[in-house]
């Protein structure tokens, strides 16, 4: 890497970064890029922000430049805006008193950039690089990011200790990057696991998201099971009780859709499953997203079953398909077309032998599964906003004060033209709720 071979940074990025570095620098300050940012760049990977590293103290920054936010002031560390772009300046600062597993007690500046680098989580982790591209890394981070090994700084226990989320964080680089873990750094890690349940729950959800949106997660989670550390969260992650042979398609998934073959294939209710979101602190569009597509699986079997349970006696081939495809519309209206599909997407993706039901159920499963393509593609009519008539223009056609009676007659309708019974007009609409309320 010379002076201008930020390859896989925002060039505009990496030209501030360095304007910024070089203020530093020009005020007699050592000043350097760190971090995941360096990291990235000698993997080859796309860089999104660019974390500096400086003797000076946050004062001295605040004074170089127009625009500081003071982010962390406290632990060092202040937001330089340069050119539109935020960088993080930290001065170099070693760490101690981890009571809490999780933060420092204390911060100490520091002058030498390798105390700064000693106090981070992993070799790859410490690499410091100056403006003009010179590196300084002092526990061979370029040498384990040639040899795909996740090693930490100096004694794995006292770094895992300090932090517990760097156990995650391990196994997450060693997922995303397809790198092996150096065996003191796992060693250290099963010693130590008891200290994930520090951890909030949110943080510890951003990095197993980080993990299964990778180009492996399947390692990921062979290694959290086998390194226990899934037993030891704040909240339980039950995907010991996963089924293997289900995950084989998970990288074919959009990222949160991986959350749902997770939970499907440790057969979790919906319930359950509703539950255990809230308690992962996912945000209510994903939890509600996943929540209806495990009660989309069951209720399709459900009524799967009841349906060609009444109408045939086991492993029989007829069965009452209209009945059936009445079920699978309401299921639509109830869940909406995103849900079927988000389940098509998944149900894509699961082994035939992971279902595990009668073979008569499972035929007709399937079925659905070509009807949810075509709905998903046709202007099917699922949500009363589309009907072609409004509440107001009811109530007056029926002259009739609105009620409780209206929402049903809306629903009745959405039905009848959702199952094709009659066309999305308004004049056939009125006539078909005209004749409702007579019969009633
Ligand atoms: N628990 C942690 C978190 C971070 N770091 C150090 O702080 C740097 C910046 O951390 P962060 O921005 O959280 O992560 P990155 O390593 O940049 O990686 P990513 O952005 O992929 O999370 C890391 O490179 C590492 O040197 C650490 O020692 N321990």
């Amino acid at each position: 890497m010379n002076t201008n071979t930020w390859q896989y940074a925002d060039q505009e990025m990496a030209l501030h970064g360095r304007e910024v570095i070089h203020t530093l620098t020009a005020a007699g300050h050592e000043a350097y890029w760190v971090g995941g940012c360096v990291r990235d760049e000698l993997l080859g990977r796309a860089i999104h922000d660019m974390d500096l590293t400086t003797s000076a103290e946050p004062e001295q920054v605040i004074a170089l430049f127009p625009h500081v936010i003071p982010t962390g002031i406290q632990h060092g560390t202040v937001t330089v805006m340069q050119g539109g772009h935020a960088f993080e300046v930290t001065t170099f600062r070693t760490e101690s008193g981890y009571a809490d597993h999780r933060r420092p007690t204390e911060v100490a500046f520091v002058k030498d950039i390798r105390e700064d680098l000693m106090r981070r989580d992993f070799t790859m982790n410490a690499i410091a690089m100056a403006e003009h591209g010179e590196r300084v890394d002092p526990f061979g981070g370029e040498a384990d990011l040639r040899a795909a090994l996740v090693r930490c700084v100096g004694r794995a226990e006292e770094r895992f200790e300090e932090d517990g989320l760097r156990m995650l964080r391990c196994i997450r680089f060693a997922s995303v990057f397809r790198f092996r873990v150096a065996f003191n750094t796992w060693k250290g890690m099963i010693r130590r696991r008891e200290g994930l349940r520090y951890i909030a729950m949110e943080r510890v959800r951003v990095e197993l998201e980080k993990m299964l949106a990778g180009p492996d997660p399947l390692r990921g989670l062979e290694m959290l099971g086998r390194s226990g550390l899934l037993g030891c969260t704040k909240v339980p992650v039950p995907w010991e009780q996963c089924e293997a042979q289900a995950l084989k398609g998970i990288v074919q998934l959009q990222e949160e859709l991986r959350w749902g073959l997770l939970l499907m294939s440790c057969r979790l209710t919906s319930v359950v499953a509703d539950e255990l979101l809230r308690a992962w602190t996912f945000s209510n569009a994903v939890r509600l997203r996943l929540v209806h597509l495990l009660e989309w699986e069951t209720e399709l079997i459900y009524s799967t079953s009841v349906i060609a349970g009444d109408s045939v006696t086991e492993e029989s081939d007829i069965i009452n398909d209209e009945a059936l495809r009445r079920s699978w519309i309401r299921l639509l209206i109830r869940l909406g077309k995103d849900t079927a599909s988000d389940w098509l997407d998944l149900y894509n993706t699961l082994p035939a032998s992971f279902r595990g039901l009668p073979p008569w159920v499972e035929k007709h499963v399937a079925k659905t599964a070509e009807m949810a393509s075509l709905w998903t593609k046709q202007a099917v009519v699922v949500r009363i906003k589309d009907l072609n008539i409004t509440g107001n223009e009811l109530v007056q056609a029926m002259n009739r004060p609105g009620g409780p009676w209206l929402g049903q007659m809306m629903e009745q309708l959405l039905q009848a033209v959702a199952c094709g019974d009659i066309p999305n007009e308004t004049e056939t609409l009125l006539q078909e709720a005209k004749r409702v309320m007579s019969s009633e």
